[in-house]
């Protein structure tokens, strides 16, 4: 480290102290963290890209896929980065680059053989890869997203070349924190994990599960702009009770069941802290595809202590409300005035349930009345006090008191649900005479058919519409095409949680939330329903399209970053006067950066040439001087004595 220090101070070809920052902000990763978070400005990735430039030659430069430009390095950068000749001579443009890249997709005809493509395409060029996405969305999100990630990661051990993320065993339990550190990167802001015991409605693919986390990060980086450096998904390996895997030869994860209670509390304890103890306290722990009997227990124990959410309680249930809120606007009924019943009474289910109970009771209802006019039935039959076993605890607060039912349809016809959510994992549950039900029920029906991948969906939105002579208010999980019925299209919505969790996830890291509160699920929601057109309506549509998905999830993040300020949890002060461009600021850049000197890019400092190590003391001042200026606001006193410290710990040790 003092050689380093040395380093610095020696650095004889420094033109401008911008210069001097860059060297201090590669060279002290810890500072790196504090400073990028009140100087978001300084793209980090520019940052090391332009350093790198300098340091990475040749061949080195082709191999990053942070560096790699493909043949769109222009004839200066292959000179100076010593690639010159390397590379065919042609130079193509990123939007060339584009368009080959979509032909050559194009050419496979399995969705698994495009996800390896662009998985390859990730692991070479980044940028082309996310811009590439980013262009393209509706196109290539079914391809790295749901539902073909799921068929990746039924196949992971076919598909898993190189690492993208972490593997953390059971076995690393007491080592965590070091097996963090040989993650390179000290700017992440947001991990997602799973332990694979319940991928999408696949069940339990263990160690196959790490797609997931991949592809959620993939869409925080295409959707939100999260800067990909910043995410990391990470895969924690308890074994799998799956033992169709512990035979597959394939199988990538450990090969014993699943270490359960005690033993994996503790693992998940260890690793929680060890996340904020590496990244920081205010770091996103995004929980994906837990099985339910961890699920809610773990969210319930994180969430007031850590930036912490579960994408498939919490993220569904966002934009499962948001659909019922914008189907409002269809049925002509208020969220109170509906009976709403749940195929499945899982971690999701429960998620939507009590959020909807939240949003009735805006509308003036009692809390107790919103539960007792959402209905659960799961694989025991209809949640009643009634029926043997009584009402599970995990969903207590929706259980009845009335007559057992076990049959699916006669609890339809029986209780007459407007709405009918399935979160059931069983692909086909609502047969054509539940749908017929539901048509009989009311003049609209609402009916979301949101278990993934599409063979889990409880029918697909050709049957919903059929069977309720095109009436219903139809969304799924996963994409289904437009529907021809009786001389009418109908464009279905996709009510997946990736309307909402890019945004939640940009605006929290702009603020540096540090716990993010149930009533920010609501404020997404509606946020997304107000985007929702009168033209997407006529369509059938309840959810605005995938084309303008990343515009939602700007308009979301801006508006979670406003309440975490109101709701207190913001640890950025004082508040950035313009919120908009604040949360702008942090959006990643897809565009190729010239690799080219290009300092006087950055916003002005004095030019202080380096020839003395007075000076270079005087830089360090002017970045000190940067740093505490937005530390002004006497609530953050503790905050920003903690923060000089740690830069100062970055500098000296
Ligand atoms: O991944 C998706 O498409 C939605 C989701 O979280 C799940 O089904 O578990
Ligand atoms: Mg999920």
């Amino acid at each position: 480290m003092f050689s380093n220090i040395f380093r610095l101070f020696l650095c004889k070809k420094v033109k401008k102290s911008n210069k001097i920052l860059l060297e201090i902000i590669v060279n002290y990763p810890r500072f790196v963290r504090a400073f990028t978070i009140y100087c978001p400005n300084y793209q980090p990735e520019d940052v090391e890209h332009v350093y790198c430039s300098n340091l990475v030659r040749g061949i080195d430069h082709i191999k990053d896929p942070r560096l790699n430009k493909g043949l769109a390095f222009t004839l200066k950068e292959r000179q100076a980065l010593g690639i010159h000749g390397l590379l065919a001579s042609k130079i193509i443009s990123q939007e060339d680059q584009v368009g080959i890249a979509r032909l050559s997709i194009d050419r496979y005809k399995s969705n698994l053989n495009k996800y390896i493509f662009l998985t390859e395409l990730q692991d070479t060029n980044e940028k082309l890869f996310f811009s590439l996405l980013a262009d393209n969305i509706e196109k290539y999100m079914p391809i790295v997203y749901t539902p073909t990630v799921g068929l990746a990661c039924q196949r992971f051990g076919l598909v898993y070349k190189r690492p993208r993320g972490l593997f953390i065993t059971i076995h690393d339990k007491g080592h965590i924190l070091k097996i963090l550190n040989n993650w390179t990167e000290n700017d992440v802001r947001a991990i997602c994990f799973t332990d694979g015991e319940r991928i999408l409605g696949l069940g339990d693919l263990g160690a196959y599960g790490m797609g997931i986390p991949v592809g959620k990060l993939s869409l925080y980086t295409a959707l939100a702009g999260v800067k990909p450096h910043q995410c990391l998904p990470i895969m924690l390996d308890v074994g799998t009770d799956n033992q169709t895997l512990l035979e597959d030869p394939l199988y990538i994860g450990l090969r014993q069941k699943r270490v359960r209670g005690q033993q994996y509390n503790d693992f998940i304890d260890e690793f929680m802290e060890a996340c904020v103890t590496r990244y920081g306290k205010n770091t996103l722990l995004q929980f994906e595809d837990f099985a339910l009997p961890n699920a809610g227990p773990l969210l319930a124990k994180y969430r007031d202590r850590y930036c912490t959410f579960n994408d498939d309680i919490q993220g569904t249930a966002s934009v499962a409300v948001a659909g019922l809120m914008a189907a409002t606007r269809v049925t002509k009924k208020k969220m109170k005035e509906n009976i709403i019943m749940f195929l499945g009474a899982g971690s999701a289910a429960n998620g939507i349930a009590d959020l909807t109970a939240q949003a009735m009771v805006e509308e003036g209802m009692s809390l107790k009345d919103a539960q007792g006019q959402i209905y659960m039935f799961d694989v025991d039959g209809l949640l009643t006090s009634k029926r043997e076993g009584g009402v599970p605890e995990h969903a207590k607060n929706f259980g009845k008191d009335c007559e057992p039912e076990k049959n699916f349809e006669s609890a339809v016809a029986k209780i007459k649900p407007t709405c009918l959510i399935g979160c059931s994992t069983v692909g086909g549950a609502f047969t054509p005479n539940v749908l017929k039900q539901m048509g009989q029920n009311t003049e609209r029906p609402v009916i979301f058919a949101l278990s993934n991948p599409t063979s889990k969906a409880e029918c697909t939105a050709q049957a919903a519409y059929e069977n309720t002579e095109g009436r219903c208010v139809f969304a799924s999980g996963s994409p289904f095409p437009p529907v021809q019925y009786n001389g009418k299209q109908y464009k279905t919505g996709q009510g997946n949680n990736a309307y909402i969790f890019p945004g939640m996830a940009l605006g929290v890291i702009a603020t540096g939330a540090h716990t993010i509160p149930e009533t920010m699920f609501l404020g997404a929601a509606r946020t997304l329903a107000n985007f929702v057109l009168e033209s997407d309506l006529e369509k059938g549509r309840i959810y605005p399209s995938l084309n303008q998905l990343r515009e939602v999830s700007f308009t979301i993040a801006v508006a979670i970053a406003e309440m975490s300020y109101k709701l207190d949890t913001a640890t950025i002060f004082p508040k950035p006067k313009d919120l908009s461009a604040w949360v702008k600021s942090h959006i990643y850049n897809s565009t190729y950066s010239s690799y080219l000197p290009r300092f006087y890019d950055y916003p002005p400092a004095p030019d202080i040439k380096m020839k003395t190590i007075e000076e270079a003391y005087h830089t360090l001042k002017l970045v000190f001087t940067i740093i505490r200026r937005p530390l002004s606001d006497n609530r953050a006193n503790v905050k920003k004595f903690s923060l000089c410290t740690r830069i100062v710990f970055s500098i000296l040790i």
